[in-house]
């Protein structure tokens, strides 16, 4: 298991700018990259990184994406005068050139190159490059939105090349649609079969199995402000319906935003509703970030109002992917408080660090719901967790770009104003919070004769008189059976450490996981304001614990509750349980990721039912997912005879990446039905569930 943050940066790549005046350009000046690794350095980031040291892309590995001719060209830039240099520039949009650029473009190519490598060499864990200039607008012969070279496309083609990886996943959260990554890749020949999909009649029951043979692929997901194509780069193609070509189809997905003033409930819900699943459909052997944080606010670019601390849980969320093989290179950023506050939260997550809460998060707004939807629909038919995503009726879905285009609605001037008009209220929001380590990692709370896991610390049975007596108000035949009230003191103790953050999360060993939750939930200090109980397989969970609203519990299971469904009372009924990965994944990202952040619980406690049935890799997936909430504060409950779930289970709490899936097949048409029935149901009271906009008021 490779450890370890490599952090890839170079003051040279500060070492041009421009030279002239041009509105266009002027955003894009050293000081991005000066100040991000300032900021690196002064909290004390850096140097918790490995250090890789810069080098150049060789022409070789930047005509795998370029062409031999705009690489001829861009290789006379350092001779030319500066009026040679302006000409030179003319050709292409919104750009500028500098004696000293190319050599920086090389440098920029080959840092995603380095990072890379140390991945794939298992050298390191993840990584970040900091680079200028950035990459993801330049085209095989054409420079393009401050890009030269397009240096994750190169990282991938480069990848795929070198160490043979078959999966790609690009994730493109810069405000600006790569269009230069999306033309490298749309017609890229899907390796030998391309996308061999193949269809599976099975008659007797009458369902069609999808099993997509995914070969050799690279999938591109880019969000990006569009405003029905009315923002840079003003392209029909970066609109949600391109999604990839011929044997590409599927592999091209674009979520664009219509209007400004996206938020993290925004974002968030774009990640659980359409990349997660599709990602973990896809299962890449390898994540690059094409990491843009023009998409934060305050940015003069975007103007939207996400705030910094998302990009921690962007990242954490798709570090359970490809065995948390992730490479995150920087592409734009303008604003330059809330860069460099953005590139320590990415950097701080890729360390492993607790996540920070995301409060009053709501729904997503009415216009990134029929973004949603639409994009949802136009990808149903390549991706199995999206087959039976309503149809948007035209009644709901205004997508103003066809009105336009079909003359129903005048044409308005484009949006984007100049510097001065930009609207002159400054954005303010708060510095993304600490977050601390706690001393103690993970905890464990174990019969003595099962050994602790390496780098959990054991805490030992001790008995709290006055939480006993409290206890045995409650649990009246334990009162005689020593060691049951024995753990649960310590377990009601251990939960104490945690909101002190003396300990990061917690496992148990019990003798009754349903006994032991109630307890630990009825024994929370008054303090911890919401507990999210996650109940992993069959056991009946008393609903009463969850009147108030200070607990919610959740169970995935196989047995319709008869329970009354209520708003903290969600029990998710699948065909074939927890045993079905792509089912259960269906709702864990469908259905618990919303709910969760929308909660915004204080603790969570995820509770294995005796004969789960749930497989290790989606016992651990879920458990890293967890990990999203709470500060990572989170309290792992499992039978006692279950001690071969100690160990993979400690892995993930002390930060280990969970191992991949399989490329998941499609879910069961029950278990998505009863995924949908239940979101359908409860998006009155859990906003983020939202995938289409009829329902929005
Ligand atoms: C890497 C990137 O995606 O951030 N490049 C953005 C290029 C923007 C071009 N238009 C600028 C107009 C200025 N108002
Ligand atoms: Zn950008």
């Amino acid at each position: 298991m490779a450890h370890g943050t490599a952090l890839i940066y170079d003051e040279e790549m500060t070492k041009y700018k421009l030279l002239w005046v041009d509105p266009a350009c002027k955003i894009e000046v050293p000081e991005r990259l000066s100040v991000s690794y300032e900021a690196l350095v002064r909290n004390g980031l850096a140097d918790r990184c490995v250090s890789i040291p810069v080098r150049e892309a060789t022409d070789a590995e930047i005509l795998l994406v370029h062409s031999d001719e705009y690489l001829e060209a861009v290789k006379k830039t350092p001779y030319m005068t500066l009026e040679d240099l302006k000409e030179f520039t003319l050709q292409f949009g919104d750009v500028y050139f500098h004696p000293n650029i190319y050599r920086c473009a090389k440098l920029a190519a080959g840092s995603a190159l380095q990072l890379v490598d140390s991945v794939m060499m298992e050298r390191v864990r993840n990584g970040m490059a900091l680079v200028r200039p950035p990459g993801h607008h330049s085209m095989r012969s054409a420079a393009s939105g401050f890009c030269v070279f397009n240096n994750v496309a190169i990282a991938a083609r480069y990848a795929k090349q070198k160490y043979g990886v078959k999966r790609v996943l690009i994730v493109d959260w810069d405000i600006h649609h790569g269009q230069g990554v999306q033309y490298c890749f749309e017609d890229d020949p899907r390796g030998v079969f391309g996308k061999g999909r193949i269809i599976f009649g099975c008659l007797k029951c009458n369902i069609l199995v999808f099993v997509l043979f995914i070969f050799n692929s690279v999938l591109y997901f880019s969000w990006h402000r569009y405003e029905h194509q009315k923002f840079w780069p003003q392209l029909r193609e970066s609109d949600y319906d391109s999604v990839g070509k011929e044997k590409g189809a599927g592999f091209n997905i674009n979520l664009p935003w219509n209007q400004v003033g996206m938020e993290n409930s925004d974002y968030l819900s774009v990640f659980c509703h359409v990349l997660l699943p599709v990602a973990y459909e896809f299962c890449p052997d390898l994540v690059l970030v094409c990491a843009g944080f023009d998409s934060a606010i305050g940015d003069p670019e975007g103007e939207m109002c996400a705030t910094p601390d998302i990009f921690a849980h962007l990242t954490h969320l798709l570090m359970n992917l490809a065995g948390g093989r992730l490479c995150a290179v920087l592409e734009g950023g303008y604003n330059l408080t809330s860069l460099p506050q953005s590139v320590c939260q990415t950097v701080q997550t890729l360390l492993g660090d607790p996540l920070p809460q995301l409060a009053n998060l709501s729904g997503p707004c009415r216009s990134a719901l029929e973004s949603l939807q639409c994009l949802r629909s136009a990808q149903k038919q390549y991706w199995g967790s999206l087959k039976h995503t309503a149809s948007p009726t035209a009644a709901n879905i205004s997508t103003k770009r066809i009105r336009i285009a079909e003359g129903e609605v005048e044409e308005e001037e484009k949006t984007e104003l100049g510097e001065e008009e930009k609207n002159s209220e400054e954005k303010v929001w708060h510095e993304p919070p600490k977050r601390p380590c706690p001393p103690i990692r993970a905890a464990s709370v174990l019969p003595d004769d099962v050994a602790c896991p390496d780098g959990c610390k054991r805490i030992t049975k001790d008995i709290h008189p006055l939480v006993v007596s409290r206890l045995k108000d409650h649990l009246v035949q334990e009162a005689e059976d020593g060691d049951a009230l024995a753990t649960f003191s310590t377990l009601v103790s251990l939960v104490q450490k945690m909101e002190k953050n003396e300990v990061g999360s917690g496992l148990a060993l019990v003798g009754d996981v349903i006994k032991a939750m109630m307890c630990v939930v009825q024994h929370v200090s008054p303090d911890l304001n919401r507990v999210l109980v996650v109940c992993v397989g069959n056991g009946k969970i008393p609903s009463h614990i969850s009147r108030d609203g200070k607990v919610l519990v959740l169970q995935i299971s196989s047995d319709a509750s008869e329970e009354q469904q209520s708003k903290h009372y969600i029990s998710v009924c699948l065909q074939k349980g927890c045993c079905n990965t792509s089912g259960f994944m269906q709702a864990v990202l469908g259905l618990l990721l919303p709910v969760g952040y929308e909660y915004n619980p204080d603790l969570v406690v995820l509770v294995r039912m005796p004969d789960s049935g749930v497989c290790d890799v989606v016992w651990k997936q879920l458990t890293g997912l967890l990990q999203s909430f709470a500060k990572g504060h989170t309290l792992v409950l499992m039978q006692e005879k279950e001690n071969s779930c100690v160990g993979p289970t400690a892995s993930i709490l002390l930060g280990d990446p969970a191992p991949p899936l399989e490329t998941l097949q499609a879910p069961d048409r029950e278990d998505v039905d009863a995924v949908e029935r239940l979101r359908r149901r409860l998006q009155a009271d859990w906003k983020l569930l939202q995938t289409t906009s009829e329902y929005t008021s």
